[in-house]
C-alpha cells in the first residue's frame, strides 16, 4: 500500500476543507477540540483526519484509531465515511463504537481479569432500565426517601469498589449492584455498571491499559459535548500516562443530554485536562443561506456569542423553507401531513426517506396516529425505534451481522451490483483474514462468492418473495459466512446471546420488509429504509441531516417540558430545527394541546410563518 506524504495529502471525496479544519486535522501533537455550529462538517473532518493519519502513515499499521460515537449509527456513519475515503485495510484499522459498545467490548474480552466481587459471570444480561426501574427499585427496598434520579446518576458515577462505611445513598447503589447479582444464573447489568466494571477493570491492571496505549495513538470523539462523566473518568483511566492524541468534535448548543449526566464544562474539562488547543469551524456545508439564517438566530438565544456560519448549500425550493403548521384537529393534522408529502414525493421529486418526522417523545403513539393516513397516500412510516424482537431498526442497520448479509442478499437480488460485490469481496477477505497480496487466495474467494451469487440469484429466481421464505434466505446467507467466522471476527458477536438478538433482529426485519413486497430487492430497500418516511424523536435524529424536517407535536403538552427556564429543551429544539437541509416545519394541533407562546415568537421573529395550511 503506497504511503502519501503528509503535506502531498489531499482531501478525500470533498472539495475542499475551510482552513480551520486543515488546520485541526494536521495538528498531530497536540490533542484538539473542534467546536462548530450544526452543518459545519464535524463528523466530515473526523473522516477526513482518519484518512489523514491512515494514508499517510502518521497512524502506521498494525496502530489503529478508536473513534467514539453516542450511537450505533452515527458509529457506522463515520465508519462508513472512513471506508468510502480508505483502502479497505487502511479503514480496518478504524475502529468505530459507541461508548458503550466498546466499554462492553472491553468487559467482554477481560471478564476474567474483573476483581471479585464484581466480575459477572459470562452469561450476563444487558438490561436497558428506565427511570421508573430505579424508582421501583427504592420503593420496594423502602428507600424512598432516596431521588430515583440522583439515585441513577450516582450509580453511573460511583466508582468501584464501593465504600462499605459509605453514605445513605451509597449503600443503596451497593444494595442494588448485590441485587443485580443476587442470581448467578441471572446477572442483570446495565451500561451504566459496565462501565463502571470497566473502569475497574483497566484502572487495576496496567497490562491492559499498556495495550490500549500501544493499539490506539490516536482517540476520535465525536459530538463531544455530550461525554458524561462517567465516560470521561474512563478515557482518564485508560489513556492517562500515554502518549495518544485525542480530537474531540462537538457544539455546546447540542447538548442534550444533561439529564443522563451529560457534563456541563465539558469543553473546558477537556481542553484543561488533555491541555488542548481549540479550533472552531466557520462554514455550514448542510443547509442554505436562508435557513441558517434562523438557525443563527435561534442559536444567539443559546449563545449571544455565536458567531454567523458561512452557508454553503444552495436552496433548492421556492416555497416557505420554516413555518408553523397549525390544525384545529389530530385527523385534519394527520391527512395534511400525508398528503402534502405525497405531494412532494410525486411533483418535487423529494425522496420518501429525506422527508424526516421528528418528535420529541412517544414516537409509537405518533406512528398510530399517523399510519392510517399515510398508507392511505402509499406512504409507509418507519418508526426507527421500534424494536424487531430485542433491538432497535436503527441499532440493528449499524451493526455488522447487518450490513454483511444485506450486501450478499442485495447481489442475489439485483443483476448487477459492482458496488456490493467489491465490498462483499472486502468482507470476505476480512473475515476469512486473507492476505490482499496472496493472488492464489484472492482468486479463490472471488471464486467462492461467484458460486455462492450463482445459487443465490436461483434461490431467490425460484423463491416467492414472501415473509415465509424470509428465514430460509437469510439462513443462506449466514451459512455463507459462517456464524462462527462472524464471532470469531467481531468481539460484540462473542457472547452467544449478543449473536442471536441481532440475528434473531435481522429476520425479524426482513420478514416484516417482505409483506406486501413484489420483489426481493424491493424488500431489501424496505429494510434499509429506503423509500420510507422515517420518523424518529430528536434525540435519535442527532448526527442525521434530511432535506425537509417535520416537527410533529410543538404544543404544551406533547412538549410539556419546553419551557424558558429549561435552556437544555431549548437545545434539543435547536438540534430538531438544524436537522433540516432545506426546510423546517412544526405542526400545531388543538386536540392535542395549546401553543407555546414564547417558542411561536422566537421562531416568528427569526423569519417563520404560522398560518392554518390547505393543499
Ligand atoms: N468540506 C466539505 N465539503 C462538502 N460537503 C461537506 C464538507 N464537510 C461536510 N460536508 C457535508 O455537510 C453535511 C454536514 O456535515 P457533518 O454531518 O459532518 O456536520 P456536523 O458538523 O457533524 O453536523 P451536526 O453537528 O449538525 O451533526 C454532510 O452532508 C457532509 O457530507
Amino acid at each position: 500500500m503506497s504511503v502519501v506524504r503528509p503535506e502531498e495529502w489531499q482531501p478525500q471525496g470533498v472539495g475542499f476543507l475551510e482552513p480551520n479544519a486543515l488546520r485541526a486535522l494536521r495538528e498531530t501533537e497536540r490533542s484538539v477540540l473542534v467546536a462548530a455550529s450544526p452543518g459545519a462538517g464535524k463528523t466530515e473532518f473526523l473522516a477526513q483526519k482518519a484518512a489523514y493519519l491512515l494514508q499517510t502513515g502518521l497512524c502506521p499499521a498494525p496502530k489503529r484509531i478508536l473513534a467514539i460515537s453516542f450511537k450505533r449509527d452515527a458509529a457506522k456513519n463515520l465508519a462508513d465515511r472512513v471506508a468510502r475515503r480508505c483502502s479497505p485495510e487502511q479503514a480496518r484499522r478504524f475502529d468505530s463504537y459507541t461508548f458503550d459498545g466498546f466499554a462492553k467490548n472491553l468487559l467482554d474480552r477481560f471478564r476474567a481479569a474483573v476483581p471479585e466481587p464484581y466480575r459477572p459471570p459470562a452469561d450476563y444480561h444487558i438490561e436497558l432500565p428506565d427511570i421508573n426501574h430505579y424508582r421501583y427499585y427504592l420503593n420496594i427496598h423502602n428507600l424512598r426517601t432516596i431521588n430515583a434520579e440522583q439515585f441513577a446518576r450516582k450509580l453511573a458515577e460511583a466508582r468501584l469498589p464501593l465504600n462499605d462505611g459509605g453514605s445513605k445513598i451509597i449503600k443503596a447503589i451497593q444494595a442494588y449492584w448485590n441485587s443485580q447479582y443476587n442470581d448467578h444464573d441471572h446477572v442483570l447489568l446495565t451500561f451504566s455498571m459496565i462501565n463502571r466494571l470497566v473502569e475497574l477493570l483497566i484502572r487495576e491492571n496496567p497490562y491492559i491499559r499498556r495495550a490500549l496505549h500501544l493499539t490506539y495513538p490516536v482517540v476520535f470523539l465525536d459530538e463531544y459535548q455530550d461525554t458524561t462523566f462517567a465516560q470521561f473518568e474512563l478515557l482518564q483511566t485508560m489513556f492517562t500516562g500515554s502518549n495518544t492524541i485525542f480530537t474531540a468534535v462537538g457544539d455546546d448548543k447540542q447538548r442534550i443530554m444533561l439529564w443522563a449526566g451529560a457534563m456541563p464544562n465539558a469543553f473546558d474539562k477537556f481542553e484543561n485536562y488533555f491541555v488542548a488547543r481549540r479550533i472552531s469551524l466557520n462554514m455550514n456545508w448542510r443547509s442554505h443561506k436562508d435557513l441558517v439564517q434562523i438557525q443563527h438566530f435561534i442559536a444567539r438565544r443559546l449563545d449571544p456569542d455565536s458567531v454567523s456560519p458561512e452557508a454553503r448549500a444552495d436552496r433548492m425550493s421556492d416555497g416557505d423553507i420554516a413555518a408553523i403548521w397549525e390544525f384545529a384537529t389530530i385527523e385534519e393534522e394527520s391527512d395534511y401531513l400525508a398528503r402534502w408529502i405525497a405531494r412532494e414525493v410525486r411533483e418535487e421529486s423529494v425522496e420518501p426517506h429525506d422527508i424526516a418526522i421528528l418528535v420529541r417523545m412517544r414516537a409509537n403513539r405518533v406512528e398510530d396516529r399517523l399510519a392510517a393516513a399515510f398508507s392511505s397516500h402509499d406512504l409507509d412510516l418507519r418508526n426507527v425505534a421500534r424494536n424487531v424482537g430485542n433491538i432497535s431498526i436503527q441499532d440493528l442497520l449499524g451493526e455488522e451481522l447487518t450490513k454483511i448479509l444485506l450486501r450478499l442478499l442485495r447481489l442475489g437480488a439485483t443483476p448487477r451490483s459492482p458496488e456490493n460485490w467489491n465490498a462483499s469481496l472486502s468482507d470476505l477477505q476480512h473475515l476469512e483474514a486473507v492476505d490482499p497480496a496472496d493472488e492464489v487466495a484472492q482468486r479463490l474467494l472471488h471464486e467462492r462468492l461467484q458460486l455462492f451469487v450463482r445459487e443465490l440469484r436461483q434461490t431467490l429466481d425460484g423463491l416467492k418473495p414472501s415473509r415465509k421464505n424470509a428465514k430460509q434466505v437469510a439462513i443462506k446467507a449466514l451459512d455463507f459466512i459462517g456464524t462462527s467466522v462472524l464471532q470469531r471476527t467481531f468481539p460484540s458477536y462473542h457472547r452467544q446471546a449478543d449473536f442471536n438478538r441481532v440475528w434473531e433482529g435481522f429476520v425479524l426485519l426482513l420478514e416484516k420488509s417482505l409483506l406486501n413486497t413484489d420483489s426481493w430487492a424491493a424488500a431489501l430497500d424496505k429494510f434499509e429504509g429506503i423509500g420510507q418516511v422515517p420518523l424518529m424523536t430528536i434525540h435519535k435524529s442527532k448526527g442525521l441531516e434530511f432535506h425537509t424536517v417535520i416537527f410533529y407535536g410543538l404544543d404544551n403538552k406533547s412538549w410539556w417540558s419546553l419551557r424558558p427556564e429549561r435552556p437544555e429543551e431549548l437545545h434539543s429544539f435547536f438540534v430538531a430545527f438544524t436537522r433540516a437541509k432545506q426546510r423546517a416545519f412544526f405542526t400545531l394541533c388543538n386536540d392535542s394541546g395549546e401553543s407555546i407562546p414564547w417558542i411561536e415568537e422566537l421562531l416568528t421573529s427569526a423569519g417563520a410563518k404560522k398560518y392554518k395550511p390547505s393543499l
